[in-house]
């Protein structure tokens, strides 16, 4: 094979874009909650996954828990409002859906929280997004998933169900309404063999 042939190959199915919004489906989770689900919203998610490994400063924190000091299981980054991300595809991204919800949420989508799932071992507990504003109003938060698929899982604070999405490989997720504080999600560990995920999520101004 050619070497041209060999790069335009490449080009297109690893140049990392984003598809159009258009293919968003809403699913009613109750309690003034929903989700917004677009799978394969970003292509070429595997060359921003091995981009984000080695460009981000990734920090490993340590938490007080009651008497004990633990590991949080997951490496973290975070970007301000006026920080440029570590991809130009995720301003893209910000900008996106800044637009495309521009009505609905009426703030732009400004702050981006990054979180790497090393293995099955790596998780988040179940928890709301309501440090900051997510406690009091609607509002929503836009997850980027990239690497692996890993179970996201919700479940109504009131008891009842819970919800399971697979995300990774350029999958998107928008989770709106009340969802930070009627529901709750989490991301369990996994006693299967899994492979690395990344997720990247966008945040209004004041939720955290
Ligand atoms: O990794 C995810 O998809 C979820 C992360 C999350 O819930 C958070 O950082 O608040
Ligand atoms: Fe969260």
């Amino acid at each position: 094979m050619s070497t041209h042939l060999q790069g335009s190959l490449f080009d297109q199915s690893d140049a990392v874009r984003l598809g159009p919004p258009a293919g968003l489906r809403r699913t009613v989770l109750g309690d003034g909650a929903w989700i917004d689900l677009l799978p394969g919203w970003l292509h070429g998610a595997d060359a921003l996954f091995a981009d984000l490994v080695d460009d981000v400063p990734w920090r490993a924190e340590r938490r007080r828990m009651y008497e004990r000091t633990v590991d949080v299981p997951r490496l973290l980054a975070f970007y301000g409002a006026g920080d440029s991300l570590p991809h130009p595809v995720l301003d893209e991204a910000r900008a996106a859906l800044s637009s495309h919800y521009a009505d609905e949420l009426g703030e732009p989508f400004t702050t981006a929280g990054l979180c790497y799932y090393r293995d099955g071992r790596d998780s988040v507990a179940w928890h709301g997004d309501r440090i900051g504003r997510g406690a009091r109003e609607d509002t929503m938060v836009a997850i980027l998933s990239v690497g692996a698929p890993r179970d996201l899982l919700l479940r109504p604070l009131r008891g009842g169900p819970s919800v399971r999405r697979a995300l990774g490989h350029g999958d998107l997720i928008v989770m709106g309404g009340s969802c930070q504080r009627t529901w709750e999600h989490a991301i369990p560990k996994s006693t299967r063999a899994t492979g690395p995920r990344i997720s990247i999520q966008f945040r209004p101004h004041g939720v955290q």
